[in-house]
């Protein structure tokens, strides 16, 4: 567990290090404004003190210096803070940029192998909550610890040159507050931090999926039931953040007492030394201004401490994710893409981690550059498994993959990838405008190539159709293209690729025979000259290939 915590500390150690200059700056800032803040108290209890003795005594006094001070002190103060909450909320944020980016490529060779297990809302979960709440250690924890250290540094010293009695007494009060209680309220928030975390996002997941499934749910569930189900997690949820709040009050309540109590026992102390002449009236009220205000420094930081559980819970969550080996590792010094695209499998065997049964056995065939190979086969015979090997998400157990010669495990992930174009029966259409669904495939693209390919994929009368033609958002369109049409889109993305290889898995599924044959029209548009490997039971697009394997329980039946 202590080892964990380390690796947890380290990382956001090692994450923050290029924000370090913002930091400190932020540091500094929130140490001026401290110090600006307690000062400004102390020389108005001076000021007024000494302002009322002089009024009774009819003495003289200079009461410009104190009051330009007064005034410097309080400008001080709030540009500081004004400029102290510029500079941390920088730094956060742009800690919190890098830190997705940072996530994002981590994330990126883990898909989709390793990310099967986690669901949507789980996923986005890790993402943006347990991201977002990383802020807290930077901006709440962070900052005001390294702050008050230094300020309660500077307000010991100067209360030394007054008394080290006094400044003794002020230096435990804050130690009560600013360690003690920190460390008492992070022993006691850890666990429930964490619950927190863990709860939320079983919450968020499960609303999501509830909110997915609603049809689905009032059809032929018991929406009763599922509402048992989250408000059971709720409750999960409330019973851990009870725990933090009574923690926060706890710690609020024994703030407010540990520093009364300082500055009860400063005040008599100074009481003691006024009256053997130590100190004069105005002194007596300004180190009792003083010491009130000198517990603005440590105040947050119980409920900080408090909040460190949370903020571990969500780094352990994202650096579970994140560690997860890769399903596939590039080669330290991958080869260049093939300059011939035929497909060699050679006695290839896989099985998916922590399934008995192997998905592939002994797969050998091999199909030459432009030839299009149809597999057919029941449902879990292995038919995906095979592109999905090809397209490098998993590297086989045995055997090997070849494409032109040359190897899968001497090319890199993305180099295999870019060879390839994919059509398979769910085409994914982003939120945004087909247009810019279409320049996924190839962002250089002219407009030329773009209508081109979508009057390759028969697609191109009707987008142009639409009232705002290739500027329609999705978000619309989806209501307003139908199945066939979506599949077109898909095959004008992979036209548009123009990758030597394509890989169509059941691209006619679902669809009536009208609809079939247009999409089968603008298929064999994109297999021209093409390498293909076809995942299909339907007659009309055998007449497509050259060849045709038949798999069952993941061999290839003779
Ligand atoms: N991501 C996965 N994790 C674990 N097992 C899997 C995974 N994907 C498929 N399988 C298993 O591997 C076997 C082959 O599945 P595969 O999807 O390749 O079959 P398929 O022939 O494409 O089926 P379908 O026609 O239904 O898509 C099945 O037993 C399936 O349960």
């Amino acid at each position: 567990m202590k080892c964990k915590k380390n690796r947890e500390l380290r990382w956001l150690f090692t994450i923050s290090r290029p924000y370090l200059g913002w930091m400190m700056a932020g540091v500094l800032l929130a140490t001026t404004v401290i110090l600006a803040n307690v000062a400004l108290l102390a020389v108005s209890g001076w000021f007024i003190t000494a302002m009322a003795i002089s009024g009774l005594s009819a003495a003289a006094i200079n009461y410009f210096t104190p009051a330009a001070a007064i005034r410097g002190l309080a400008i001080l103060r709030t540009v500081g803070r004004y400029l102290e909450r510029l500079i941390t909320h920088e730094a956060t944020f742009r800690l919190l940029a890098g830190l997705r980016q940072w996530f994002f490529e981590r994330l990126e060779p883990l898909a989709p192998a390793r990310l099967q297990n986690y669901q949507g809302g789980d996923l986005l979960s890790r993402i943006s909550a347990d991201i977002d709440s990383l802020e807290n250690a930077y901006l709440r924890l962070f900052t005001p610890t390294l702050a008050a250290l230094l300020a309660s540094f500077l307000m010991i010293m100067f209360l030394l040159f007054w008394s080290p009695a006094i400044a003794l007494t002020n230096l435990v009060g804050l130690l009560m507050v600013g360690l003690v209680l920190p460390w008492a309220a992070l022993y006691l928030g850890m666990n429930s931090g964490q619950q927190i975390v863990e709860a939320r996002a079983v919450l968020r997941q499960r609303t999501s999926e509830t909110v997915r499934g609603l049809a689905e749910i009032t059809l032929y569930g018991d929406p009763q039931q599922r509402m048992a189900i989250i408000q059971d997690e709720n409750k999960a949820l409330v019973v851990p953040q009870r725990q933090q709040n009574r923690i926060d009050a706890s710690s609020a309540a024994l703030t407010g007492l540990f520093s009364q109590l300082t500055w009860l026992v400063m005040i008599v102390i100074a009481i003691y030394l006024l009256q053997s002449g130590q100190l004069d009236g105005p002194e007596l009220v300004m180190l009792a201004f003083f010491g009130m205000a000198s517990f603005e420094a440590v105040a947050t930081l119980p409920i900080a401490f408090r909040a460190l559980g949370e903020t571990w819970g969500a780094a352990r969550r994202i650096l579970d994710l994140v560690d997860a080996d890769p399903a596939v590792t590039d080669p330290i010094h991958p080869c260049a893409a093939p300059q011939q695209f035929d497909i060699r499998f050679d006695s290839v065997c896989f099985a998916y981690p922590k399934n008995k049964q192997p998905a592939l056995r002994d797969i050998s065939f091999h199909l030459k550059q432009g030839q299009k190979l149809a597999i057919r086969g029941a449902s879990g015979s292995g038919k995906t498994s095979l592109t999905q090997l090809l397209l490098k998400f998993w590297t086989a157990d045995s055997g090997q993959i070849a494409i032109g010669g040359t190897g899968l495990e001497d090319l890199s992930g993305d180099t295999v990838r870019k060879l390839c174009a994919v059509v398979s029966q769910q085409v994914h259409l982003f939120n945004t405008t087909l247009a810019a669904n279409l320049y996924l495939a190839k962002p250089n693209a002219t407009s030329e190539e773009l209508l081109e390919a979508c009057r390759a994929a028969a697609i191109l009368d009707d987008i142009l159709a639409l009232p705002e033609g290739f500027d329609t958002e999705v978000g619309e369109a989806a209501t307003r293209l139908s199945g066939g049409q979506i599949r077109r889109i898909g095959i004008a993305r992979a036209l548009l690729k123009d990758a030597p290889i394509v890989i169509l898995d059941e691209p006619t599924e679902g669809l009536d025979a009208g609809t079939e044959q247009q999409v089968i029209q603008a298929l064999a548009r994109l297999l021209q000259g093409r390498t293909a490997i076809i995942i299909t039971h339907r007659p009309q697009l055998l007449t497509l290939v050259d060849h045709s394997l038949m798999m069952d329980e993941g061999c290839i039946v003779p």
